[in-house]
């Protein structure tokens, strides 16, 4: 049994904080009064029972006490389920496709470790189009910050007090970053409050043509802001990168537009 009752969300960052970063956690918020709920419950129930502590946690979390933790999540429905991992959101699910979920979690415990491969399922990003790759932190710095623009997670190869040389474990991370969602950009600020005109220019862009995206706060952290420059091979912020390629700075994608105005529905198919 791999089930953990959170209360609330210093219980949270202390579970998550505590745990091997290469485990699944999944964050499963439900109602105690709802009947849906309690279906769902006893399914996430049998189904971890499959599952070793080592590997996968479910963390319940009662929305009707941890109003802290719902407006973290976006959480706008219940029962709701969000998988992560390493700090990135591999995705989050509702309704129907929730129960498909954990009925199929129940018959297979091979499903979780596919959605590992977080290529093969794409990050929602709730109400908004707009996804931080570090909405879950790991240290026990500020967390005021998490829903906007929080300094990196998990990952303590990411960490500025770490060798900001480039090396294998940084290129491991980046790649990773790179590929957290289908469109991630790397900017200065974050899509609400753009630091930079460039930076604004490309968000005003992917809004326009109402794609969803990953975002990371360069100015957060400099060693992921030197590291970028190196990975992409480009000097400048912001970065787009779509499906794990580097598609270019806000120039090359006004260019790529302005030749394609479809650009993005054929990359995203
Ligand atoms: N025209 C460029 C503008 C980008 C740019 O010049 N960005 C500068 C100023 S925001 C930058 O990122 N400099 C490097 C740095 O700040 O690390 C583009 O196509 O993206």
């Amino acid at each position: 049994m791999s089930i953990i009752q959170i209360s609330n969300r210093t219980h949270l960052e202390k579970v998550v904080s505590s745990e091997d970063k290469n485990k699944l956690l999944v964050l499963y918020f439900y109602a105690h009064d709802n009947q849906h709920s309690k279906t769902i419950n006893e399914g996430i129930q049998t189904a971890s029972l499959k599952y070793t502590k080592e590997t996968i946690n479910f963390l319940f979390i009662d929305s009707t006490i941890n109003d802290e933790l719902i407006t973290l999540f976006k959480v706008t429905v219940t029962p709701y389920l969000v998988i992560v991992r390493n700090g990135y959101i591999l995705r989050t699910m509702t309704g129907s496709e929730l129960e498909d979920f954990v009925f199929s979690l129940d018959e297979c415990s091979e499903t979780l470790l596919t959605i590992n491969n977080h290529h093969t399922t794409p990050v929602s990003a709730n109400n908004t189009n707009e996804i931080d790759a570090r909405q879950i932190k790991y240290r026990n710095d500020s967390v005021s910050s998490i829903e906007t623009d929080s300094t990196i997670g998990s990952d303590s190869l990411l960490d500025e007090e770490n060798d900001p040389e480039f090396n294998s474990d940084l290129n491991d991370s980046l790649s990773k970053l790179v590929q957290a969602v289908p469109v991630m950009i790397f900017l200065k600020g974050s899509p609400s409050e753009p630091r930079c005109r460039y930076s604004r220019q490309l968000v005003s862009i992917l809004r326009e043509n109402r794609i969803r995206f990953g975002y990371f706060d360069i100015l957060q952290n400099d060693v992921v802001r030197k590291g970028m420059k190196k990975f992409s091979d480009w000097p400048t912020f912001p970065q787009l990168y779509v499906n794990g390629e580097f598609v270019g700075g806000l120039d090359i994608v006004k260019d790529t537009i302005k030749e394609d105005p479809d650009y993005f529905n054929t990359v995203l198919l």
